[in-house]
């Protein structure tokens, strides 16, 4: 083999930095782990080289000589590139580094870090880099994020037909009757829609007609006049009316009892109502989106619910398929959901673990985005930190009834604590401990919070607090 055809299968890993001294270290520290290395000393030196290469990975120091790492890094994202970047930051501006991140780094260090650090951090960044390209899961460009519909993801790929619909629906003035499976996203195209319509500056009221018991149900969003019933001290409007200008997001409409029924399509045909216990007509100027994850058409014909109330709500119909039916969407929702949990927490936004991406896509997902939602965010309270990167704990998605060593690896102690585990139940109750921390500092001290972290009642988390002496001052982070 030439040492040409050598070179070629090596990992090339750019480093700029101006520090001459620092440079020649991580030269030394990366180059002794078989990277093949590039030393650059300025912006201008890298632009020039990346005009030729695309390296595996970029470390790129942010205070240059002759410009700014973080222009340079924005630079090349709109250029579209999705070569890995690890962002390095003076101590002190971890603004920065947070800056860097949404800029699109893979990750940050702060300087000073140990050379293990820099280790973990590259290794960490080619992994991810790697399986990305592997699994061609890259994670849709951040502009496509924020195509219509905002924080809608997928309208590349599984929504693509919803999405090419979108504009279209949000022009016009329509009823739209939204189906689907529970959390595949219902309420948030409902909100796209408003948030696109010529009402994008009305209200947008949204009411869960399954939530709450009939009567209260037709009160709420019909108002009622002083002396309707009971109780009724004052006249109130109702949620119906507080939509007027805007639009009216009516989820789980399948509940909906059939007198409310009657009312509501007097509101579609008429655009006006009657509040309860009044004869005065209100008129309303608002349109009317509705969900369900019901079969509606079979119910009108059981007599459950009105046809011709149906018929007025489908005008447009949209279904939105399981998230099952659209598995390529997976990543880059679990890249959205890291990204929006770990930046609410003040978290470095993690890169996703690859075994958890490999599960992810292959798991059904019964409860639809809600559920790999949940699934992240419990994802990103418990992540160890390994050097400065979050690790996803590699739980599986909770299909599983056969899963038969599962929170061991979710919380699986840090390589250099392995050593010290004596048996697998020494190991089970550390690791449980730890989770049980993490959850309770996560959730500042709040147990219901925690419990809900951790998927376990609040008598189970009580008890696991007695049972490994966690102390008070613990819980609050
Ligand atoms: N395509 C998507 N992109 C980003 N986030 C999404 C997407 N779909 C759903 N979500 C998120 O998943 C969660 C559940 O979505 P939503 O409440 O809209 O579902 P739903 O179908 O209305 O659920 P339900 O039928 O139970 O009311 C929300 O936090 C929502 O923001």
């Amino acid at each position: 083999m030439t040492a040409e055809a050598g070179e070629a299968h090596r990992t090339e890993v750019a480093i700029v930095e101006d520090e001459r001294n620092l440079r020649e270290l991580y030269l030394d520290v990366l180059s002794a782990r078989g990277l093949h290395v590039v030393p650059l000393e300025s912006v201008a030196q890298a632009e020039a080289y990346l005009s030729q290469r695309a390296p595996d990975l970029l470390v790129l120091d942010v205070k240059l000589g002759d410009g700014d790492g973080l222009v340079l890094l924005d630079k090349l994202r709109s250029q579209g590139s999705r070569t890995p970047v690890i962002v390095v930051t003076a101590f002190g501006t971890v603004e920065r580094a947070v800056q860097a991140l949404r800029a699109g780094a893979a990750d940050f260090l702060v300087k000073p870090f140990s050379n293990e650090r820099l280790v973990s951090a590259v290794a960490a960044a080619l992994e991810a880099g790697r399986r990305w390209e592997e699994l061609e899961l890259a994670a849709p460009k951040l502009e496509a994020r924020k195509a219509p519909g905002g924080e809608l993801v997928g309208t590349e790929g599984g929504l693509k037909d919803v999405a090419a619909l979108l504009p279209r629906v949000a022009a016009s003035d329509a009823t739209v009757l939204v189906r689907g499976e529970s959390g595949t996203g219902k309420e948030l195209v409902a909100r796209a829609i408003h948030a696109a319509s010529p009402r994008m500056d009305g209200p947008f009221v949204s009411v869960n007609c399954a939530a709450l018991p009939a009567s209260l149900l037709e009160s709420e969003l019909f108002g009622f006049e002083r002396g309707a019933f009971t109780g009724a001290h004052a006249r109130r409007k109702g949620l119906i009316e507080a939509a007027d200008g805007g639009t009216l997001f009516l989820d789980e409409i399948g509940d909906m009892a059939l007198e409310a029924q009657s009312r509501l399509l007097r509101v579609l045909q008429e655009r006006e109502l009657t509040r309860i216990g009044g004869r005065e007509a209100v008129r309303v100027d608002l349109r009317v989106i509705s969900a369900t994850h019901r079969d509606l058409d079979a119910m009108a014909s059981g007599g459950q619910f009105r046809a011709d109330l149906l018929y007025r709500l489908a005008v447009i119909p949209i279904h939105l398929p399981a998230l099952r039916e659209r598995a390529e969407d997976i990543p880059g929702l679990i890249e959205h959901f890291l990204d929006k949990h770990a930046t609410r927490k003040g978290l470095r936004v993690p890169r996703p673990d690859s075994e958890v991406l490999r599960r992810a896509v292959a798991y059904p997902w019964p409860g639809n985005v809600r559920e790999l939602e949940n699934f992240v965010e419990r994802a990103v309270v418990l992540g160890r930190f390994d050097g400065e990167s979050l690790r996803v704990p590699t739980k599986a998605p909770p299909p599983m009834a056969a899963r038969e060593e599962p929170r061991v690896s979710e919380v699986a102690p840090a390589p250099e604590e392995a050593g010290s585990v004596a048996t697998l139940r020494e190991a089970v109750a550390r690791a449980e401990r730890a989770a049980v921390v993490a959850a309770l500092q996560a959730a500042r001290g709040q147990k219901t919070v925690a419990a809900r972290l951790l998927g376990v009642s609040y008598k189970t988390l009580f008890n696991k607090i007695h049972e490994h002496d966690i102390r008070e001052e613990l819980h609050i982070g």
